[in-house]
C-alpha cells in the first residue's frame, strides 16, 4: 500500500527498460510497427498473440503514447477513443468513436486500456469508468527509459523515453513520468501525479496525488509537493509545497491569485 493506494507491480510486463541502452534495438528494426488493418502494431515475432489494447484520448499525450507503444512492440492497438477527435485517425491509428464503443470493444476481446489524458482528475475518472467495464491497465515503460529493479510502478502509469526511476522509487497508479524526468531513489508519486519533461526529483521527494511538476523543474531532496499542487516550468522547489498551491520561480514561490 502507498498512502492508501494499491501498488500493483507488474513484473510480468516486458521491462526491457531496466537495461534499455543495452537491449533496445534500433528504432524501426526489431521493434518497429507492424500496422495491420486495425491500425494495431504488435510484433508477432515471439509467436504469441499480442494482447489488444484501446487508447482513450486522441490528443498530444496520445501521440506520445502511440510512439511509446510502437517502440515497445508488445501490444496490438485496436484504436483510439475520443469524444472530440481532430480527425478520423491519428498517426495512422483509427479513431473508433467515443466511449460508447467501449463495451463492444471489451466484448470483442480488447482487454487492456491506456488513458492518454493529461488532466489528472479526468485521467483518474476515465480509469474508473473503464475499470467498471472490465478493462485492465498495463504499466507502459518506454524501452529507452531506465527503471531500477527495486522501483515499483502501479497500473496505468506511463514512463516516457529517457526517464529514470531510481532505487526503491514507488510510482502510484495512472502517473505520467514524462520524457527525460529523473526520479531518484525513494521518490514517491501518489496516484495521478505527473512529472513533466526533464524534471528532476532527487532522493526522497514525495509528490501528492494529481500534482504536476512542470517541465524542467527541480526539487530539493526530501521535499513534499502536496496533492493537486502545480510546480511551474523551470522552478526550483526548496521547501514543501502546500496541497493545491501553484508555485513557480527560483526559488519557487506561490503565484498570486
Ligand atoms: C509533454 C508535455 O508537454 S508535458 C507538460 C507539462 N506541463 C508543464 O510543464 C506546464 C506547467 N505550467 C506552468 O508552468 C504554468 O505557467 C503555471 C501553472 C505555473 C502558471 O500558469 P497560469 O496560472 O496560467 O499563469 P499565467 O501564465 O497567467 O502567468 C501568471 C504569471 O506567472 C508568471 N509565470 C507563469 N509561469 C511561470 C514560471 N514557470 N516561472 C516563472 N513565472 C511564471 C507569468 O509570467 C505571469 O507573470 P505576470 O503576471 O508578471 O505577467
Amino acid at each position: 500500500m502507498l498512502g492508501g493506494i494499491r501498488l500493483e507491480v507488474r513484473r510480468d510486463f516486458p521491462f526491457a527498460a531496466r537495461h534499455a541502452s543495452r537491449s533496445a534495438p534500433p528504432r524501426g528494426v526489431a521493434q518497429g510497427p507492424n500496422i495491420g488493418p486495425s491500425g494495431g502494431f504488435a510484433n508477432a515475432g515471439d509467436g504469441g498473440m499480442a494482447e489488444r489494447l484501446v487508447m482513450l484520448g486522441a490528443g498530444g499525450h496520445g501521440r506520445a503514447l502511440i510512439e511509446l507503444l510502437r517502440d515497445l512492440g508488445t501490444y496490438d492497438l485496436a484504436g483510439l477513443v475520443d469524444a472530440a477527435p481532430k480527425g478520423p485517425a491519428m498517426l495512422g491509428v483509427p479513431v473508433l468513436g467515443d466511449e460508447a464503443v467501449l463495451p463492444g470493444l471489451r466484448a470483442g476481446g480488447v482487454g487492456l486500456a491506456c488513458i492518454a489524458i493529461g488532466d489528472p482528475a479526468a485521467r483518474l475518472a476515465a480509469a474508473a469508468r473503464l475499470a467498471a467495464l472490465g478493462f485492465r491497465f498495463p504499466v507502459l515503460v518506454h524501452p529507452a527509459a531506465v527503471r531500477a529493479g527495486s522501483a515499483e510502478v502501479a497500473e496505468g502509469t506511463v514512463v516516457l523515453p529517457r526517464a529514470v526511476l531510481g532505487a526503491a522509487a514507488r510510482i502510484g497508479r495512472f502517473c505520467i513520468v514524462n520524457t527525460g524526468a529523473i526520479l531518484e531513489h525513494d521518490v514517491v508519486l501518489e496516484e495521478g501525479a505527473h512529472c513533466g519533461p526533464g524534471s528532476v526529483l532527487p532522493g526522497g521527494v514525495r509528490v501528492g496525488a494529481r500534482a504536476l511538476v512542470g517541465a524542467g523543474a527541480a526539487c530539493r531532496p526530501y521535499v513534499t509537493i502536496g496533492a493537486g499542487a502545480v510546480v511551474g516550468v523551470g522552478a526550483a522547489v526548496t521547501e514543501d509545497v502546500a496541497p493545491g498551491a501553484v508555485v513557480a520561480g527560483v526559488p519557487a514561490r506561490p503565484l498570486p491569485g
